[in-house]
């Protein structure tokens, strides 16, 4: 199993909150993060982006030691609940941003930013502004987005928690169909255990702040041992 996504005796401190994660998530795999409110499922994530630095410790993405390096030259993708968007901009310069942030792009990204709006069901939708978007496109452009990036690690927090339980099917359906095409790494918080059985191949649990739990899905969600998990199970 190669290691995707690596945070090596991480500690960190926010405000009076303590953080140590010391996990290895696998690489192709989808890994859902769970855990009750405040747990500390944003904070894991925000470590691998680089919106945070830990104060010990490392993350590694692919192998590679990136607990120092920007957010921006992280081998790293997200997709958030909302704010995905620039309210501003048509999807077509949206989206050539994650290609290029200062849109200078060739025939080539002009050519793959249009067949991404096509593969997640957005044909033709270049000049759209965000505002004239459902929820669910909306989202669909966030995907468009990754996939132009062609990132190796995709973080997605709470991605579909805003929209209906219909929505929430079909936007899973092609977030597998994606992630099978193009073999990325996936790390998706959800508070949603149904979403974790749809979704992921193996499961994280963090409670205050630190790992109780990482297993393969059916291991992760027939546990009964571990009673804040029991707790979230149950729903
Ligand atoms: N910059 C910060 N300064 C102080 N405390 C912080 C900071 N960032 C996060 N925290 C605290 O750390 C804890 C974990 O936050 P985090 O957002 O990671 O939780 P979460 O598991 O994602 O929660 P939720 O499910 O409610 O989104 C919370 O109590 C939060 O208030």
């Amino acid at each position: 199993m190669t290691d995707g996504v690596v945070l090596d005796k991480v500690e960190l401190r926010l405000g009076t909150k303590d953080f140590r994660f010391n996990c290895s998530l696998p690489a192709g795999a989808v890994t859902a993060v769970t855990g009750p409110s405040g747990s500390g499922k944003s904070t894991l994530l925000n470590l691998v982006a680089g919106f945070e630095t830990p104060d010990r410790g490392h993350v590694l993405v692919g192998g590679e030691d990136v607990t120092h390096e920007h957010p921006s030259g992280r081998p790293v993708s997200l997709i958030f609940q909302d704010n995905n968007l620039f309210t501003h901009l048509d999807l077509f310069t949206n989206i050539g941003l994650g290609i290029n942030p200062s849109l200078r792009l060739s025939a080539d990204d002009r050519r793959a930013i249009s067949k991404a709006l096509q593969r997640v069901g957005l044909d033709g939708f270049e000049k759209r502004m965000p505002g004239t978007l459902s929820g669910g496109e909306r989202q669909r452009a966030a995907f468009a987005r990754a996939l132009v990036r062609k990132k190796p690690v995709l973080l997605m927090d709470e991605p579909f928690a805003a929209l209906d339980p219909g929505l929430r099917l079909s936007m899973a359906k092609l977030l597998l169909e994606l992630h099978r095409e193009v073999g990325n790494t996936v790390l998706i918080v959800t508070h949603d255990p149904d979403e974790v059985g749809r979704l992921a191949d193996h499961a994280i649990f963090i409670d205050h702040g630190q790992i109780l739990l990482q297993a393969p899905t059916t291991e992760f969600l027939a546990r009964r041992d571990i009673p804040a998990l029991a707790e979230f199970l149950s729903g």
